[in-house]
């Protein structure tokens, strides 16, 4: 039996900006029972996903299948390559729990010297781990080949294993950055925004954006099936993390952020009554291009590392500035638009990877279809708003970054929705989370929920792990055909 008490204090110093344990649902509090149990601790993400229970469930099942139950990988590998992900990034709070981890694991602690110290094996994975994180759009069937056959060579099924494990804590750095969780709440300069990525000391509009009261289980959202959206039970109610203040919105600029929320819930229902006239599969991709071209005009914030940091990171690093470059402004002709219609998570990356990797397939299926299909009907204070034609341009928009066009998608919607200071903050969180400003996450999405915008970051996380992970399956899928 667990002590309520240990989950409460851990999560005592910073309840704005999380579900505290002893405040959530049974549904939220079993399932933080369960990340209890699966971590030794109730880690911070496991409390800020657990705004989104239904997304909590299904994350923690899938984290849980990749890292502890029987697959392809020892468990030593699998921490490794959890490290070696999260130091892409820069990720020290990732890279220190799996370190953690790694060693209950029985691992070498030789190893956690650094990259030269780690088996030949997982020092080949260095290549794909580089390019999967900042350009996957390179990788080929030739670094397939080179794993597959080196003189200790992966198997398909550990090859399988691997890329997803990278894929995923590339994904989540996103996530832990774009959500301020530095350090566990119950060690030194635990989870809080202000320690992570506070940069002015000036009061916060954080801490009365948002607050968090129990929900009732009507209220939770259910997931019908994988195809099928995510739906509200209760159609209009609220997502169940109603504010103090009752209105979802920052006090300090409430009416400016009641407006911005006004105006894009406005333009979704213009879209919905006069839809835009059907366009040509050639027209689309011609205003694929030009979103992509736009978007490599934005600027986003430089990267300047703490020393601390870096030596926590760097010796699992060879060269640590290999970065995302904008896939709209690549000067290497040779490298295509990646056309969904082509090469899809449905039709084709789905049973490839299942077929290597047992199951693995149906947990990340549920896994995407939930993220992309889960709502509310709530955008900021309003209720009963059909938020699909927003979510799914999020979705798109992270896609456009990595060069994948899905040419049954009119881009000329993504651009009327997703206003340039958006566009700038999920380029930074998708590309170069590990740039993020507290400023830059205040600054967007003025007036929504904080539970909302925790919404849009697992929105970001998912469909950048499914970006990364179709190149992956794609070379895969060349080198075997
Ligand atoms: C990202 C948010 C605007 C999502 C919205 N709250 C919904 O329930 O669909």
């Amino acid at each position: 039996m667990i002590d309520c008490d240990v989950l409460k204090l851990s999560a005592a110093t910073c309840e704005q900006f999380i579900v505290p344990s002893y405040a959530a649902d049974e549904e939220t509090h079993n399932l933080f029972m369960d990340a209890f149990i699966e971590n030794n601790r109730l880690d911070g993400v496991s409390q800020v996903m657990g705004y989104h229970p239904d997304y909590l469930r299904i994350f923690m099942s899938t984290q849980h299948f990749l890292l502890r139950e029987d697959g392809p990988l020892s468990h030593d590998y699998r921490q490794y390559i959890a490290i070696m992900a999260a130091a892409r990034h820069h990720c020290t709070y990732l890279v220190e729990v799996h370190e953690q981890d790694f060693l209950f694991h029985g691992g070498d602690p030789e190893w956690l010297k650094g990259l030269d110290h780690a088996p030949r094996k997982l020092r080949d994975l260095y290549e794909i781990n580089k390019l999967l994180a900042h350009q996957p759009w390179l990788i080929t069937k030739e670094h397939m080949l080179k794993l597959l056959k080196s003189s200790e060579p992966w198997s398909l099924s550990e090859l399988m294993h691997a890329i997803i494990l990278l894929t995923h804590f590339h994904a989540l750095c996103s996530f832990v950055f774009g959500c301020g969780i530095s350090a566990e709440v119950d060690s030194q300069g635990g989870h809080t925004y202000v320690e992570s990525v506070l940069t002015s000391t000036a009061p916060t509009s954080l801490s009365t954006c948002s607050s968090y009261t129990s929900t009732s289980p009507s209220d939770a959202i259910t997931t019908t099936s994988s195809t099928t959206a995510t739906t509200n039970t209760t159609g209009a109610a609220s997502n169940g993390r109603s504010d103090v203040n009752s209105n979802g919105n920052c006090q300090v600029n409430g009416v400016e952020s009641n407006v911005c929320v006004k105006a894009l819930m406005e333009k979704m229902r213009q879209m919905q009554e006069a839809p835009s006239e059907l366009k040509s599969a050639a027209e689309r991709i011609k205003q694929f291009n030009m979103e992509g071209k736009n978007t490599a005009e934005i600027a986003v914030p430089n990267s300047k590392q703490s020393a601390s940091k870096s030596e926590i990171v760097n010796k699992y690093l060879q060269d640590g500035d290999f970065a995302y470059t904008d896939f709209h402004t690549r000067t290497c002709t040779e490298v295509q638009t990646f056309c969904a219609c082509d090469y899809s998570w449905e039709d084709h990356g789905f049973s490839l990877a299942n077929r290597l990797y047992a199951d693995i397939g149906h947990y990340l299926d549920d896994k995407y279809s939930t993220a992309a299909n889960m709502t509310y009907y709530t955008m900021g204070d309003l209720r009963e708003v059909d938020t699909s034609s927003f979510r799914r341009a999020i979705w798109n928009y992270i896609h456009i970054m990595y060069g994948i066009c899905h040419d049954d998608y009119d881009y000329s919607e993504l651009n009327q929705l997703l206003e340039i200071k958006l566009k700038a903050y999920i380029k930074t969180l998708t590309c170069y989370p590990e740039r993020l400003k507290k400023k830059d996450f205040d600054g967007v999405m003025k007036g929504f929920q904080h539970s909302e915008k925790v919404h849009v970051n697992l929105m970001v996380m998912e469909a950048r792990q499914q970006a990364e992970l179709l190149y992956a399956l794609r070379a895969l899928n060349c080198y075997l055909t």
